[in-house]
This record gives structure tokens, C-alpha cells and sequence, in this order.
């Protein structure tokens, strides 16, 4: 990923609505060709205004973003909103319901002419998992049907940058599954990059190459899935990924496990539970979160603070049972940043 180019480059985007409150506050980052880059973050701290900042429909009170190395002019500078390098599809789809499904997708290339029209609409039917509603009016689409339409329609006149706000909030999780499929995919068949917001870290997880995390306006950590998952820059960037152990050092120490002093991180399937011995480590399971192919427990210290620990499907032990909390050899707690 390193080596290909960078297409897109938001340098130090400021922005507030209502003065002295930073919606945007000095948010820095870049897009590599064909990479799938996540902005996470909990409602309110800037993702949808970033977006927009980025498409071009707000202007930012400082900074710049470059496409290409091209200045993005915001829309005091420009006839129309919005850039034509870029598309961006927003929460609501905003398609024509009174237009087919080709006619919505053409739309952006009504000026070509009808032979590439008719090749792009074939290839964009394809990609998009649309060719059997090409003559259906979006009212009678189901809601990941017409979020294939608007992604469909935003990438007709082949932007190099596509943009989706929340694209996968409606949905319910098999077709999220789908669609999330179908982006990857457009990413690397099309070589678009693809900036998303989500507060959803499956789909963050799941699509992104990069993933951003942001609070207050800016960037905490950018780095990969793996890395935002298993390295967490702080405590606050640790929580996005749910049943998430922050223990402090004294803690720790309380249940054998001696670290320098500060906070740490664990994920639920580093921990494991044994037979009781009533050793220093010794937990009551206090309640369960069952999903069917795991289950996730909170497991309470006698010293008063409780963890998460991941559970296969053949997990038999009941609430209230006791057992011992063992660390699995090949982790460790990671140090998290407390300031
Ligand atoms: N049009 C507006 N006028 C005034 N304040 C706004 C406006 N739009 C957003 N804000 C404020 O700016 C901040 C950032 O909002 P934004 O919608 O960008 O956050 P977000 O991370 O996308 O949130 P969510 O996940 O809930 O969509 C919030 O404090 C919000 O209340």
C-alpha cells in the first residue's frame, strides 16, 4: 500500500459552525490510489463535516485538501457544489424516484455520448450487483438495493475519490456484509479510493486498509486494522471495538500481573478462563452476551473490577459460576497513552 500514489491530501482543515466550537479542528491525512480509508469516530466529533469539507459542498475557515496535488476549491469558489474528482454519497442516497434505476446511474454521464452511456451502464449494473433492476424505480428497491444505486450513480463518471457517509447504517447484517464486499471491490476493480465514516467498527475493520480514528475534530491514530485493534493509541481510541478490558497498572498488580505504571489494554480472547484454584485471579461470571457463534463474558475480580473474555460456542459455565482468569501466553497488556 505504501508505494502507490497519493491521490488525495487534506492538510489542516479547520471548521465551526457557531464560534469558538471546532467542528473540524486541524484534521491532517492522505488517500493512497484504489485505498479504502475509514474515518471512526463517536457522533459529533466531525466525520459528516469533514466529508463535506472534502466533496467541496463547505468551506473550511483554514486549510486545504489536494487531489492530485490540485487544490479541492470550496463552494465560494465554484459554480457548482461539489468536485467533480469526487463523489459523495450521503446518508439519504438522494435518488430520483421517479427515474429507473439506469436512468439514476446515467445520470452523471447524460452528456456523453449514448455508446459510452450504454458500456458504463452495463459495467456499472455489473459491479454493483444491479443488473436485474435496471428498469425498477427506486421506490420499490430495498434499502441496500438503492445504496447500490447511489454508490452505482456516484462512481458513473469514474471520480478517482468516492465518498460515503454512514454507508451501511441502514442495513441490516447480512447485506451489510454484502455491500462491504462490493466496496473492497470497487476499490481495487475501478482503482478508486474510497474515504467512509462510520461509528460501525465491523465495517472500519472489515473494508478499510487505513483507519482513522478521530475525536474532537482531529486524528488521534491512523494505521491499520490490525493495528488500530490490537495497538490502540489510547483508551478512548481502545473502546471503539466493543468489550474492550482498560485495566490500570495497579489493577493488574492486584491480580498478579505486575507493569509499570498506567493504563492497559486488553481484547476480550486474550484472556482465558481455567478451573478455580482460589488463587489471587480468581472471577465470578457476572452476565453474558451471547452471539451465537461466541459469547462474550464479564468476569468480576474479588477485587472489585470485572474484564471481558471471549467464549467459543461449547462455553457450558453458567452466571454466578467462579473460575480463574489466566492471561493466553501469546499476548500481552498493551500500554495505552494516558495523555
Ligand atoms: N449545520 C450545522 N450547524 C451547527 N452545528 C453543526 C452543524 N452540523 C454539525 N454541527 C456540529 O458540528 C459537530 C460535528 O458534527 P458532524 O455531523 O460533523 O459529526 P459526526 O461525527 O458526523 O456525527 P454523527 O456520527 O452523529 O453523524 C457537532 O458538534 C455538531 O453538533
Amino acid at each position: 500500500m505504501s508505494k502507490r500514489k497519493t491521490i488525495l491530501r487534506v492538510e489542516n482543515f479547520v471548521k465551526s459552525y457557531e464560534e469558538g466550537k471546532l467542528a473540524v479542528n486541524h484534521l491532517s491525512f492522505d488517500v493512497k490510489e484504489g485505498e479504502v480509508f475509514a474515518l471512526i469516530g463517536k457522533s459529533g466529533c466531525g466525520k459528516t463535516t469533514s466529508l463535506k469539507l472534502l466533496s467541496g459542498q463547505l468551506r473550511p475557515d483554514d486549510g486545504s485538501a489536494y487531489i492530485y496535488g490540485e487544490r479541492i476549491l470550496g463552494p465560494h469558489e465554484r459554480l457548482l457544489a461539489g468536485h467533480d474528482k469526487i463523489a459523495l454519497v450521503e446518508q439519504d442516497y438522494n435518488l430520483f424516484n421517479h427515474q429507473t434505476v439506469a436512468d439514476n446511474i446515467k445520470y452523471p454521464i447524460r452528456r456523453s455520448s449514448k455508446k459510452y452511456q450504454d458500456y458504463r451502464l452495463k459495467e456499472l449494473l455489473r459491479i454493483c450487483e444491479l443488473e436485474d433492476y435496471k428498469d425498477t424505480r427506486p421506490k420499490e428497491l430495498s434499502g441496500g438495493q438503492k445504496q447500490r444505486v447511489a454508490i452505482a450513480r456516484a462512481i458513473a463518471d469514474e471520480p478517482p475519490v468516492l465518498l460515503l457517509d454512514e454507508p451501511f447504517s441502514h442495513l441490516d447484517m447480512a447485506m451489510r456484509s454484502d455491500l462491504r464486499r462490493m466496496v473492497k471491490n470497487i476499490a481495487i476493480e475501478a482503482n478508486i479510493s474510497v474515504v467512509f465514516v462510520t461509528h460501525d467498527t465491523h465495517d472500519a475493520l472489515s473494508m478499510s486498509d487505513r483507519i482513522g480514528v478521530m475525536s474532537q475534530g482531529t486524528i488521534l491514530q491512523t494505521a491499520s486494522p490490525e493495528e488500530i485493534y490490537k495497538q490502540p493509541l489510547n483508551a478512548y481510541a481502545a473502546h471503539f471495538f466493543p468489550h474492550c478490558n482498560v485495566l490500570t497498572s495497579e489493577e493488574l498488580k492486584a491480580v498478579g500481573v505486575n507493569k509499570e505504571e498506567g493504563e492497559y489494554m486488553a481484547r476480550p480472547e486474550w484472556l482465558g478462563v481455567v478451573e478455580a484454584d482460589h488463587s489471587d485471579k480468581t472471577a465470578t461470571l457476572k452476565h453474558i452476551d451471547y452471539f451465537g457463534n461466541a459469547s462474550y463474558g464479564q468476569w468480576e475480580f474479588e477485587q472489585g473490577f470485572s474484564v471481558w473474555i471471549h467464549h467459543d460456542s461449547f462455553f457450558t459455565i453458567k452466571v454466578g459460576e467462579k473460575r480463574n482468569i489466566i492471561l493466553l501466553d501469546h499476548v500481552d497488556w498493551w500500554k495505552l497513552q494516558t495523555k
